[in-house]
Formats: structure tokens, sequence, C-alpha cells
């Protein structure tokens, strides 16, 4: 399977960051979501964009943050794209792509096939959209390593450029490409010791999995 971009999400801390770069990652995303385990502080992340500099493509994560958070962080982050992870709109999608001059990519809980359909909703607002579990109501939006059905996108032909996301392993994720073919893929927890803390041969043999396959 060619060239499948790899975001190794909820970066916060310097050896992981790191590890995946080291790893040949191509994003790593940062959470700005205070209830999260892996929320980052603006300083961290500006440690974190000193520390990585142009090795992997900087991704901010937010969950219904108002604009003034958004461009706090992409400052301090120089942040590279910025993802979003609640109700947000298409409207309020394309609004804050215009107004912040970065691509953005919209996640997409998913539990059935309607909800992969309802994404079409972001063409034309956003660059990319993140298939990613539903997670239940009262947790974290992201981050809880559940996996939704992938059959759900065999052989799925998005107008615009999608990943997966969602309870991906180093032990599932070549299953997972097998049966989506996704251009993308994007794990936290998968990679993780415990909640926030990155596993650093996780993540290494990540990326080595997605490669094999
Ligand atoms: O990671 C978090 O803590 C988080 C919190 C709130 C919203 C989204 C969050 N993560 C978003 C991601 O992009 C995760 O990588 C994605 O949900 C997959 O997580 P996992 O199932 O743990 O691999």
């Amino acid at each position: 399977m060619a060239d499948v971009r790899i975001k190794i999400c909820g970066i916060n801390a310097h050896d992981a960051m790191q590890c995946a770069i080291a790893a040949r990652a191509d994003f790593a995303g940062l959470v700005f979501f205070g209830p999260s385990p892996r929320n980052v502080t603006l300083a961290q992340a500006a440690a974190l964009a000193e520390l990585s500099g142009a090795s992997i493509g900087r991704v901010g994560l937010f969950v219904d943050a108002d604009d003034s958070t958004i461009i706090a962080a992409v400052d301090a982050a120089r942040l590279d794209a910025v993802q979003f992870h609640g109700s947000e709109t298409p409207e309020r999608i394309g609004q804050l792509r215009a107004r912040l001059g970065l691509p953005v990519w919209k996640a997409i809980a998913v539990r059935t096939a309607d909800d992969i359909a309802a994404s079409r909703k972001y063409a034309g607002a956003a660059d990319l959209v993140l298939f990613d579990a539903k997670t239940p109501a009262g947790s974290l939006p992201g981050g809880m390593g559940l996996a939704f059905d992938w059959s759900l996108l065999r052989s799925y032909r998005g107008a615009m450029p999608w990943g997966l996301a969602g309870g991906l392993r180093p032990g599932n994720v070549q299953e997972a490409l097998k049966i989506t073919d996704a251009p993308l893929v994007d794990v936290s927890s998968g990679v993780e010791s415990a909640p926030g803390i990155k596993d650093l041969a996780g993540i290494a043999a990540f990326a080595k999995a997605v490669r094999a396959a």
C-alpha cells in the first residue's frame, strides 16, 4: 500500500515528538482541549514546535473552540493545519479556513453509513475529513481507542481527501488499511501506555506496520 500518511495524535512530550519524527510520521497532533489527558498549554506547544521545526507537520486539535483560542494556538505552535473535533458546522469550518489561511480538517463521528454520507456537507469547506468513531455521550469526542465498522468505508470514494481514525493500533492497522484503503491513518491511544503517555515503541511499531501494509 503506497504512501499512506501517518498522524500521531496527542503528542505532549519531547520524547514522543522526537519518536514520531524518527518514525517518519507525517503529522503530529497537538490537542488544545482542556479536558483531554493530552492537552498542551501554549508554552508546551511552542516548545514542541521549536523542537520539531519543519521535520513534521503540526496539526492543532480543537473542540468547539473560539477564534481567539485557535489563533493563539496557531501562533504559538506555528501550526500547519487545524483539526476540528466538535460540532462545528460547514459554515463555521469555512469561516475558520478563510480566517486562518491554513488547511482545515473536520473529524466526522461515525457509527453508521449515514454518518459517512453526511460528511459530504463539508465539501468545499474543509480540506480533509477524518472519519473517527462516535464516542459515548459525556466522554471525550476522540482519543478513546474506539473503532467503528471499517467495512463502512470499503470501496469509499469521497469527493475530498480523507483519513481514518479510531481504535487503530500497531496490531490492527494493516487490517484497517486492507479493508478501507485509507490514504491517511491517525492514532492516539493505540500508541500509549496510559492516557496521555505515549509509548515510544508503539509509535515506531505503528509506523512500521503501516509501511508494511
Ligand atoms: O485525543 C484526545 O484526547 C482528543 C480529545 C478530544 C477530541 C479529540 C481527541 N483526539 C482526536 C484524534 O485525532 C485522535 O487521534 C482520534 O480520535 C483517534 O483516537 P484513538 O482512538 O485513541 O486512536
